[in-house]
């Protein structure tokens, strides 16, 4: 029977080799100078990003997730941080050029240079995965639709997460009184 939980790792160790060098400093040097940070993704993507928002509050920084109830206007001086594997998804599209004509700066993590975020963020962090459509990529991985992607979003952010742990001298303990204590 094949280990799928192995090959899943195997896949992400590769992808994690193909990751481009700076990544995770240019990202984290780009939140640091945001007034405020805003994230958006659809669908599981979206939920990255959202796991992504929990950890950037953890560390006392302004995080808004697009489309919650009590989310606030993106101004100029703020960071829009998009993640979409296919760089297409219509909704995000919108808000891009929304943030450009606020003048806010657009962060985008996706998997093509030339898609629309690829093309159009002012920061773009390309991850060597497959689109949901898995119309590049394919011998990247043996999972379903954009799961790669997905799955190297959220560990590239986590990584983003530690480099600025590392760069504001916190730690989990720092964090942790920041932590939800209502659930
Ligand atoms: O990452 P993209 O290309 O914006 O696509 C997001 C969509 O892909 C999925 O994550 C499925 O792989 C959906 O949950 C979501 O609708």
């Amino acid at each position: 029977m094949t280990n799928y939980v192995a090959t899943i790792v195997r896949e992400l160790e590769h992808a994690a080799e193909l990751l481009p060098e700076g990544a995770c400093d240019r990202l984290a040097d780009a939140i640091l100078n945001a007034d405020a940070i805003f994230v958006a993704g659809a669908g599981r993507s979206g939920l990255m990003m959202k796991a992504f928002a929990m950890r950037l509050m953890h560390l006392g920084l302004r995080a808004h997730v697009v489309g919650e109830t009590v989310t606030p206007g993106i101004s100029p001086g703020d960071l829009l941080v998009m993640g979409s594997g296919s760089g297409e998804t219509r909704s995000l599209l919108g808000m891009l050029e929304k943030a450009h004509a606020l003048q806010a700066t657009v962060a985008g993590l996706t998997i093509r240079q030339q898609s629309t975020l690829g093309s159009r963020a002012d920061l773009v962090v390309l991850l060597p995965a497959s689109p949901k459509d898995q119309s590049s990529g394919a011998d990247l991985t043996i999972q379903p639709m954009g799961s790669l992607f997905e799955q190297m979003l959220l560990i590239l952010l986590d990584a983003v997460i530690l480099r600025i742990m590392e760069m504001q001298a916190q730690n989990s303990g720092t964090m942790y009184g920041k932590h939800a204590n209502l659930e």
